[in-house]
Protein backbone atom coordinates (compact mmCIF):
# COMPACT_ATOMS: atom_id res chain seq x y z
CA UNK A 1 0.00 0.00 0.00
CA UNK A 2 1.75 3.46 -0.59
CA UNK A 3 0.19 6.83 0.30
CA UNK A 4 -1.05 9.04 -2.63
CA UNK A 5 -2.41 11.90 -1.07
CA UNK A 6 -2.92 14.43 2.08
CA UNK A 7 -5.09 16.86 2.23
CA UNK A 8 -5.87 19.38 5.13
CA UNK A 9 -8.81 21.51 6.34
CA UNK A 10 -8.82 24.19 8.47
CA UNK A 11 -12.11 24.48 9.96
CA UNK A 12 -13.90 26.18 12.84
CA UNK A 13 -13.46 27.09 15.85
CA UNK A 14 -9.64 26.85 15.51
CA UNK A 15 -8.86 23.09 14.40
CA UNK A 16 -7.23 21.54 11.08
CA UNK A 17 -8.33 17.82 10.25
CA UNK A 18 -5.95 16.06 7.82
CA UNK A 19 -6.94 13.20 5.31
CA UNK A 20 -4.59 10.88 4.08
CA UNK A 21 -5.69 8.99 1.29
CA UNK A 22 -3.23 5.43 -0.44
CA UNK A 23 -3.53 3.38 -3.30
CA UNK A 24 -5.83 0.52 -1.73
CA UNK A 25 -8.83 3.13 -0.91
CA UNK A 26 -7.74 2.92 3.14
CA UNK A 27 -7.75 6.62 4.50
CA UNK A 28 -6.56 8.23 7.48
CA UNK A 29 -7.53 10.71 9.42
CA UNK A 30 -5.46 13.27 11.91
CA UNK A 31 -5.52 16.64 13.62
CA UNK A 32 -2.43 18.20 13.24
CA UNK A 33 -2.37 21.85 15.09
CA UNK A 34 -1.44 24.34 17.07
CA UNK A 35 -4.18 26.99 18.23
CA UNK A 36 -3.48 30.26 16.90
CA UNK A 37 -1.35 28.59 14.20
CA UNK A 38 -3.25 26.38 11.90
CA UNK A 39 -1.67 28.05 8.35
CA UNK A 40 1.87 27.28 9.79
CA UNK A 41 1.06 23.88 10.65
CA UNK A 42 -0.65 23.10 7.47
CA UNK A 43 2.20 24.79 5.80
CA UNK A 44 4.43 21.97 7.74
CA UNK A 45 2.30 19.33 6.94
CA UNK A 46 2.76 19.90 3.28
CA UNK A 47 6.31 20.31 3.73
CA UNK A 48 6.18 16.95 4.30
CA UNK A 49 4.63 15.76 2.00
CA UNK A 50 6.76 15.08 -0.94
CA UNK A 51 8.77 12.53 0.74
CA UNK A 52 5.18 11.07 2.17
CA UNK A 53 3.91 10.12 -1.15
CA UNK A 54 4.72 6.35 -2.27
CA UNK A 55 5.74 5.82 1.05
CA UNK A 56 3.92 2.55 2.81
CA UNK A 57 1.94 4.10 5.22
CA UNK A 58 2.52 0.74 7.60
CA UNK A 59 5.78 2.21 8.79
CA UNK A 60 4.96 4.78 11.28
CA UNK A 61 7.76 3.96 13.08
CA UNK A 62 10.00 4.89 10.43
CA UNK A 63 8.10 7.33 8.56
CA UNK A 64 7.83 8.96 12.41
CA UNK A 65 11.68 8.81 12.89
CA UNK A 66 12.38 10.21 9.18
CA UNK A 67 10.07 13.57 9.56
CA UNK A 68 11.63 13.83 13.25
CA UNK A 69 15.08 13.58 12.29
CA UNK A 70 15.37 13.66 8.51
CA UNK A 71 14.88 17.68 8.37
CA UNK A 72 17.77 18.29 10.60
CA UNK A 73 16.31 21.00 12.55
CA UNK A 74 13.38 19.24 14.89
CA UNK A 75 11.26 19.73 17.74
CA UNK A 76 9.23 22.57 18.61
CA UNK A 77 5.41 23.34 18.27
CA UNK A 78 4.81 23.59 14.73
CA UNK A 79 7.08 20.68 13.18
CA UNK A 80 6.10 18.30 16.24
CA UNK A 81 2.12 19.51 15.77
CA UNK A 82 2.59 18.78 12.06
CA UNK A 83 4.34 14.85 12.78
CA UNK A 84 1.71 14.55 15.23
CA UNK A 85 -1.37 14.86 12.48
CA UNK A 86 -0.01 12.53 10.55
CA UNK A 87 1.05 10.00 13.07
CA UNK A 88 -2.40 9.98 14.36
CA UNK A 89 -3.54 9.01 10.16
CA UNK A 90 -0.95 6.50 9.96
CA UNK A 91 -2.01 5.02 13.12
CA UNK A 92 -5.85 5.62 11.96
CA UNK A 93 -4.94 3.51 8.51
CA UNK A 94 -3.31 0.70 9.97
CA UNK A 95 -6.16 -0.18 12.65
CA UNK A 96 -8.89 0.39 9.62
CA UNK A 97 -6.02 -2.33 7.51
CA UNK A 98 -6.18 -4.96 10.68
CA UNK A 99 -9.93 -4.29 11.74
CA UNK A 100 -8.94 -3.46 15.13
CA UNK A 101 -8.88 -0.55 17.48
CA UNK A 102 -5.69 1.48 17.69
CA UNK A 103 -5.28 0.53 21.50
CA UNK A 104 -5.53 -3.22 20.42
CA UNK A 105 -2.17 -2.39 18.38
CA UNK A 106 -0.65 -1.55 21.44
CA UNK A 107 -1.25 -4.58 23.47
CA UNK A 108 -5.12 -3.97 24.19
CA UNK A 109 -6.91 -2.46 27.44
CA UNK A 110 -5.67 -1.86 30.96
CA UNK A 111 -8.82 -0.22 32.10
CA UNK A 112 -12.83 -0.50 31.03
CA UNK A 113 -13.63 3.00 30.79
CA UNK A 114 -11.81 6.66 31.34
CA UNK A 115 -12.10 9.55 34.13
CA UNK A 116 -12.48 12.54 31.77
CA UNK A 117 -13.16 16.62 32.94
CA UNK A 118 -14.73 19.52 31.43
CA UNK A 119 -13.70 23.13 31.48
CA UNK A 120 -15.80 25.89 33.09
CA UNK A 121 -15.23 29.77 33.53
CA UNK A 122 -13.66 30.87 30.51
CA UNK A 123 -10.67 32.98 30.04
CA UNK A 124 -11.50 35.11 32.95
CA UNK A 125 -12.60 32.57 35.30
CA UNK A 126 -16.22 33.76 35.10
CA UNK A 127 -19.54 31.71 36.64
CA UNK A 128 -17.87 28.69 37.45
CA UNK A 129 -20.50 27.79 39.99
CA UNK A 130 -23.39 27.67 37.40
CA UNK A 131 -21.18 25.69 35.08
CA UNK A 132 -20.60 23.72 37.91
CA UNK A 133 -23.95 23.08 38.71
CA UNK A 134 -24.94 22.64 35.30
CA UNK A 135 -21.89 20.02 34.06
CA UNK A 136 -23.01 18.18 37.73
CA UNK A 137 -26.52 17.49 36.13
CA UNK A 138 -25.27 15.52 33.46
CA UNK A 139 -22.89 13.62 35.71
CA UNK A 140 -19.45 15.26 35.32
CA UNK A 141 -17.90 15.93 39.01
CA UNK A 142 -14.62 16.42 37.88
CA UNK A 143 -13.31 19.89 36.58
CA UNK A 144 -11.18 22.62 35.32
CA UNK A 145 -10.53 26.72 35.20
CA UNK A 146 -8.33 29.12 34.96
CA UNK A 147 -7.11 30.04 38.13
CA UNK A 148 -5.88 33.84 37.80
CA UNK A 149 -6.83 36.78 35.27
CA UNK A 150 -3.88 38.48 34.55
CA UNK A 151 -1.23 38.15 36.74
CA UNK A 152 2.07 40.52 37.71
CA UNK A 153 5.67 38.96 38.13
CA UNK A 154 4.87 40.81 41.68
CA UNK A 155 0.83 41.04 41.90
CA UNK A 156 -0.99 42.54 44.98
CA UNK A 157 -2.86 40.44 47.90
CA UNK A 158 -5.94 41.97 46.48
CA UNK A 159 -4.96 39.64 43.61
CA UNK A 160 -3.84 37.15 45.19
CA UNK A 161 -7.47 37.04 47.08
CA UNK A 162 -9.62 37.57 44.23
CA UNK A 163 -7.81 34.85 42.38
CA UNK A 164 -7.87 31.90 46.05
CA UNK A 165 -11.42 33.85 46.37
CA UNK A 166 -13.17 32.25 43.67
CA UNK A 167 -11.67 28.65 44.43
CA UNK A 168 -12.90 29.39 47.98
CA UNK A 169 -16.16 29.70 46.84
CA UNK A 170 -16.57 26.49 44.88
CA UNK A 171 -15.19 24.55 47.95
CA UNK A 172 -18.11 26.17 49.82
CA UNK A 173 -20.67 25.71 47.27
CA UNK A 174 -19.78 21.77 46.57
CA UNK A 175 -17.48 20.63 49.61
CA UNK A 176 -15.50 17.77 48.42
CA UNK A 177 -18.67 16.16 45.77
CA UNK A 178 -16.18 17.75 43.25
CA UNK A 179 -13.06 17.87 42.00
CA UNK A 180 -10.97 20.43 39.92
CA UNK A 181 -7.74 21.36 38.88
CA UNK A 182 -6.21 24.77 38.15
CA UNK A 183 -4.95 26.06 35.19
CA UNK A 184 -2.38 28.57 35.88
CA UNK A 185 -1.75 28.65 31.81
CA UNK A 186 1.68 30.02 32.32
CA UNK A 187 0.17 33.34 33.84
CA UNK A 188 2.14 33.47 36.87
CA UNK A 189 5.35 33.83 37.51
CA UNK A 190 7.77 32.35 39.63
CA UNK A 191 7.82 34.32 42.63
CA UNK A 192 4.09 34.77 42.37
CA UNK A 193 3.36 31.11 41.92
CA UNK A 194 4.58 29.94 45.49
CA UNK A 195 2.74 32.61 46.92
CA UNK A 196 -0.61 31.72 45.16
CA UNK A 197 0.47 27.27 45.53
CA UNK A 198 0.81 28.49 49.23
CA UNK A 199 -2.83 30.18 49.50
CA UNK A 200 -4.23 27.51 47.62
CA UNK A 201 -3.69 24.62 49.98
CA UNK A 202 -6.51 24.57 51.90
CA UNK A 203 -8.91 24.00 48.94
CA UNK A 204 -7.01 21.30 47.65
CA UNK A 205 -7.66 21.41 44.23
CA UNK A 206 -6.76 18.51 42.33
CA UNK A 207 -3.49 20.02 40.43
CA UNK A 208 -2.27 23.16 39.41
CA UNK A 209 -1.62 22.98 35.46
CA UNK A 210 1.79 25.05 33.94
CA UNK A 211 2.28 26.56 37.88
CA UNK A 212 4.98 28.77 35.57
CA UNK A 213 5.55 28.80 32.13
CA UNK A 214 7.46 25.88 30.01
CA UNK A 215 10.40 27.68 29.93
CA UNK A 216 11.00 27.85 33.83
CA UNK A 217 10.37 24.00 33.65
CA UNK A 218 13.42 24.63 36.65
CA UNK A 219 10.94 25.85 38.90
CA UNK A 220 8.74 23.05 39.42
CA UNK A 221 10.92 20.76 41.57
CA UNK A 222 11.32 24.31 43.54
CA UNK A 223 7.67 24.63 43.78
CA UNK A 224 6.95 20.98 44.41
CA UNK A 225 8.90 21.59 47.46
CA UNK A 226 6.50 23.82 48.46
CA UNK A 227 3.20 23.03 48.80
CA UNK A 228 1.51 19.47 48.77
CA UNK A 229 -1.03 20.43 45.26
CA UNK A 230 0.56 17.93 42.43
CA UNK A 231 1.79 19.90 39.95
CA UNK A 232 1.34 19.53 36.26
CA UNK A 233 2.26 20.66 32.83
CA UNK A 234 2.78 19.33 29.33
CA UNK A 235 0.50 21.43 26.64
CA UNK A 236 3.58 23.26 25.55
CA UNK A 237 6.59 20.33 25.60
CA UNK A 238 6.66 18.90 22.47
CA UNK A 239 8.73 15.48 22.61
CA UNK A 240 10.17 12.71 24.75
CA UNK A 241 13.42 14.88 24.97
CA UNK A 242 11.47 17.68 26.65
CA UNK A 243 9.44 15.63 29.23
CA UNK A 244 12.81 13.40 29.99
CA UNK A 245 14.43 16.87 31.51
CA UNK A 246 11.26 17.34 33.92
CA UNK A 247 11.20 13.37 34.54
CA UNK A 248 14.61 13.64 35.80
CA UNK A 249 14.22 17.29 37.82
CA UNK A 250 11.13 15.90 38.99
CA UNK A 251 8.40 18.42 40.65
CA UNK A 252 5.51 17.05 38.17
CA UNK A 253 3.45 14.76 39.60
CA UNK A 254 1.09 14.56 35.98
CA UNK A 255 2.38 14.94 32.75
CA UNK A 256 -0.25 16.55 29.82
CA UNK A 257 1.32 16.01 26.29
CA UNK A 258 -1.14 17.26 23.80
CA UNK A 259 -1.41 14.30 21.14
CA UNK A 260 -1.71 16.75 18.31
CA UNK A 261 1.36 19.14 19.57
CA UNK A 262 3.87 16.69 20.92
CA UNK A 263 4.48 13.95 18.18
CA UNK A 264 0.89 12.12 18.20
CA UNK A 265 0.76 8.55 19.39
CA UNK A 266 4.06 7.38 18.40
CA UNK A 267 5.42 9.86 20.47
CA UNK A 268 3.38 10.23 23.03
CA UNK A 269 2.95 6.90 24.04
CA UNK A 270 6.74 6.57 24.52
CA UNK A 271 6.22 9.59 27.11
CA UNK A 272 3.40 7.94 29.00
CA UNK A 273 5.70 5.03 29.62
CA UNK A 274 8.74 7.39 30.61
CA UNK A 275 6.41 8.90 33.07
CA UNK A 276 5.34 5.28 34.66
CA UNK A 277 9.01 4.36 35.17
CA UNK A 278 8.92 7.89 37.47
CA UNK A 279 5.54 6.97 39.32
CA UNK A 280 4.00 10.39 37.46
CA UNK A 281 0.70 10.03 35.88
CA UNK A 282 -0.36 11.22 32.49
CA UNK A 283 -3.44 13.64 31.75
CA UNK A 284 -3.59 14.38 28.25
CA UNK A 285 -4.13 17.56 26.74
CA UNK A 286 -7.08 18.21 24.67
CA UNK A 287 -9.04 21.37 24.31
CA UNK A 288 -9.25 20.24 20.65
CA UNK A 289 -11.24 18.03 18.16
CA UNK A 290 -12.64 14.87 17.54
CA UNK A 291 -9.48 13.33 15.99
CA UNK A 292 -7.19 14.40 18.77
CA UNK A 293 -9.44 13.37 21.51
CA UNK A 294 -9.89 9.94 20.15
CA UNK A 295 -5.63 9.44 19.53
CA UNK A 296 -5.92 10.43 23.16
CA UNK A 297 -8.17 7.85 24.24
CA UNK A 298 -6.48 5.28 22.30
CA UNK A 299 -3.30 6.40 24.72
CA UNK A 300 -5.37 6.71 28.19
CA UNK A 301 -6.74 2.86 27.27
CA UNK A 302 -3.27 1.36 26.97
CA UNK A 303 -1.04 3.53 29.66
CA UNK A 304 -1.74 2.50 33.80
CA UNK A 305 -0.20 5.83 34.46
CA UNK A 306 -3.10 7.47 32.97
CA UNK A 307 -5.63 9.38 35.09
CA UNK A 308 -7.83 11.97 33.37
CA UNK A 309 -8.71 13.05 30.10
CA UNK A 310 -9.20 16.20 28.92
CA UNK A 311 -12.22 17.10 26.21
CA UNK A 312 -13.92 20.52 24.44
CA UNK A 313 -17.26 19.62 25.19
CA UNK A 314 -18.51 23.45 26.12
CA UNK A 315 -15.03 24.32 26.60
CA UNK A 316 -15.03 28.31 26.00
CA UNK A 317 -12.81 27.94 22.47
CA UNK A 318 -15.45 26.24 20.58
CA UNK A 319 -17.33 29.55 19.26
CA UNK A 320 -18.30 27.90 15.89
CA UNK A 321 -18.18 24.28 15.91
CA UNK A 322 -19.20 21.20 18.90
CA UNK A 323 -16.41 18.86 19.65
CA UNK A 324 -18.44 16.10 17.67
CA UNK A 325 -19.94 18.65 14.74
CA UNK A 326 -17.70 16.82 12.16
CA UNK A 327 -18.13 13.37 13.02
CA UNK A 328 -21.07 10.68 11.89
CA UNK A 329 -20.43 8.24 14.99
CA UNK A 330 -21.30 10.38 17.65
CA UNK A 331 -23.06 7.44 19.66
CA UNK A 332 -19.70 6.26 20.06
CA UNK A 333 -17.87 9.07 22.21
CA UNK A 334 -20.31 7.25 25.01
CA UNK A 335 -19.44 9.94 28.12
CA UNK A 336 -21.41 8.84 31.51
CA UNK A 337 -20.58 9.42 35.13
CA UNK A 338 -17.91 11.27 34.50
CA UNK A 339 -15.80 8.88 32.31
CA UNK A 340 -15.81 8.06 28.49
CA UNK A 341 -15.51 5.05 27.13
CA UNK A 342 -13.03 3.65 24.27
CA UNK A 343 -14.04 4.11 20.82
CA UNK A 344 -14.03 0.35 19.60
CA UNK A 345 -14.10 0.70 15.97
CA UNK A 346 -11.03 0.23 13.87
CA UNK A 347 -8.52 2.19 13.88
CA UNK A 348 -8.73 5.70 15.52
CA UNK A 349 -12.83 5.12 15.97
CA UNK A 350 -13.45 8.13 14.48
CA UNK A 351 -15.94 8.49 11.13
CA UNK A 352 -15.31 12.18 9.77
CA UNK A 353 -18.06 13.49 8.45
CA UNK A 354 -16.32 15.00 5.26
CA UNK A 355 -18.76 16.37 3.49
CA UNK A 356 -19.41 18.79 6.72
CA UNK A 357 -15.65 19.34 6.95
CA UNK A 358 -15.47 20.74 3.38
CA UNK A 359 -18.34 23.22 3.86
CA UNK A 360 -16.98 23.93 6.91
CA UNK A 361 -13.58 24.81 5.55
CA UNK A 362 -14.86 27.35 3.39
CA UNK A 363 -14.76 29.48 6.14
CA UNK A 364 -12.73 28.76 8.70
CA UNK A 365 -11.89 31.62 10.72
CA UNK A 366 -7.93 32.47 11.73
CA UNK A 367 -8.24 31.97 15.25
CA UNK A 368 -5.74 33.73 17.51
CA UNK A 369 -5.49 34.53 21.16
CA UNK A 370 -6.02 37.56 22.81
CA UNK A 371 -2.79 39.92 23.16
CA UNK A 372 -3.21 40.24 26.80
CA UNK A 373 -1.71 43.91 28.73
CA UNK A 374 -0.92 44.46 32.32
CA UNK A 375 -2.26 48.19 33.34
CA UNK A 376 1.05 49.28 32.70
CA UNK A 377 1.06 48.46 28.89
CA UNK A 378 3.55 45.68 29.57
CA UNK A 379 2.07 42.88 27.94
CA UNK A 380 0.76 40.15 30.14
CA UNK A 381 0.46 36.26 29.71
CA UNK A 382 -2.74 35.10 28.22
O1 LIG B 1 -6.87 23.26 27.73
C1 LIG B 1 -5.93 23.78 28.37
O2 LIG B 1 -5.37 23.28 29.36
C2 LIG B 1 -5.45 25.11 27.97
O3 LIG B 1 -4.53 25.62 28.58
C3 LIG B 1 -6.04 25.78 26.78
C4 LIG B 1 -4.94 26.25 25.88
O4 LIG B 1 -4.13 25.16 25.62
C5 LIG B 1 -5.50 26.81 24.59
O5 LIG B 1 -5.96 25.74 23.76
C6 LIG B 1 -4.44 27.61 23.88
O6 LIG B 1 -5.00 28.22 22.73
MG1 LIG C 1 -3.71 24.40 30.10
Amino acid sequence: MKIIKLTTYRVPPRWMLLKIETDEGIVGWGEPVIEGRARTVEAAVHEMTPFLIGQDPGRINDLWQAMYRGGFYRGGAILMSAIAGIDQALWDMKGKLLGVPVYDLLGGRVRDKMKMYSWVGGDRPLDVIAGIRKLREVGIDTFKMNGTEEMRMLDSARAVDQAVGRIAEIREAFGNDIEFGIDFHGRVAAPMAKVLLRALEPYRPLFVEEPVLAEQAEYYPRLAESTSIPLAAGERMYSRFEFKRVLEQGGLAILQPDLSHAGGITECVKIAAMAEAYDVAVAPHCPLGPVALAACLHLDFVSHNAVLQEQSMGIHYNQGAELLDYVKNKDDFRMEGGYIAALTKPGLGVEVDEERVIEASKNAPDWRNPLWRHEDGSVAEW
